[in-house]
């Protein structure tokens, strides 16, 4: 019997030799780095080391100058740009420091929205919507727009519409950078229990060693580059 265990499974995303420079500034240079499937991966470093730049290339949202993105058998730095967006709404969730959440519309149709465009009908996405408020416990407060959220709220709201169209990856940019220590344990926790139960891996950048600790594995960039954790020269 044939037995294709997780050893030989090939990672789900894979980064090499990723160079990008924005303008005059090198923000990659030579960046490599490996996803499994389910895994959470922590990406760490000082301001300007590259994390932000890392993660948009990773995400498809910015092409590296040099360098290969394979997610699955797909090469995404090749990929023309209407399938990477089919792509990324599909496949991939995002998550930013701010939340960046839709101002004018209520929690609920926050999350129902990318379940609208996958095309559920409105009935069924705000069904969805509202267990995924519930998973992240914020259930009750459906009708608020983000102005009147705290930011520990609003990024559990980010968190319900990032996973709620069932993403095999949820890129998360300091998810807890602008919250306090108690709502930042809060999002990390509903995060990462969230993840483990759907399977979903999670790209995490953060310079807080509190919230690396949540990943199963830890690389930090140094000056454009992933180096071995600790050394940083
Ligand atoms: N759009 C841009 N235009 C010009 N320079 C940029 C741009 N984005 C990033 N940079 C520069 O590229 C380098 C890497 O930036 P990046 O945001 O990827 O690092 P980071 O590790 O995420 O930093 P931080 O922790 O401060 O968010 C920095 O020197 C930054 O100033």
């Amino acid at each position: 019997m044939s037995n294709n265990s997780d050893k030989s499974a090939p990672p789900l995303l894979t980064a090499h030799g990723l160079t990008k420079t924005h303008g005059r500034t090198p923000a990659l240079r030579g960046a490599s780095v490996e996803l499994g499937a389910g895994e959470i991966l922590a990406v760490t470093g000082a301001s300007g080391s590259g994390k932000s730049t890392l993660l948009h290339c990773l995400a498809g949202i910015v092409r590296p100058d040099e360098g290969a993105v394979t997610y699955g058998h797909t090469r995404l730095d090749q990929l023309p740009e209407k399938r990477l967006s089919e792509l990324r709404r599909t496949d991939f969730g995002v998550v930013f420091q701010f939340g960046q959440l839709i101002p004018e519309l209520t929690a609920l149709d926050n999350v129902a929205l990318p379940l609208l465009l996958a095309g559920a009908s409105r009935r069924d996405a705000h069904t969805r919507a509202g267990e995924w408020l519930e998973r992240f416990g914020v259930l009750g407060q459906e009708e608020l727009r983000p102005g009147e959220m705290s930011g520990g709220q609003a990024q559990r709201v980010s968190l319900a519409r990032a996973l709620a169209t069932g993403p095999k990856i949820v890129f998360a940019d300091e998810p807890t950078g602008a919250l306090d220590s108690l709502a930042g344990e809060q999002v990390m926790s509903a995060l990462v229990h969230t993840a483990r139960e759907s399977g979903t891996a999670v790209l995490l950048i953060t310079h807080d060693a509190q919230v690396a600790a949540y990943a199963d594995r830890e690389v930090q960039l140094h000056d454009g580059a992933v180096v071995p954790l600790g050394v940083t020269a």
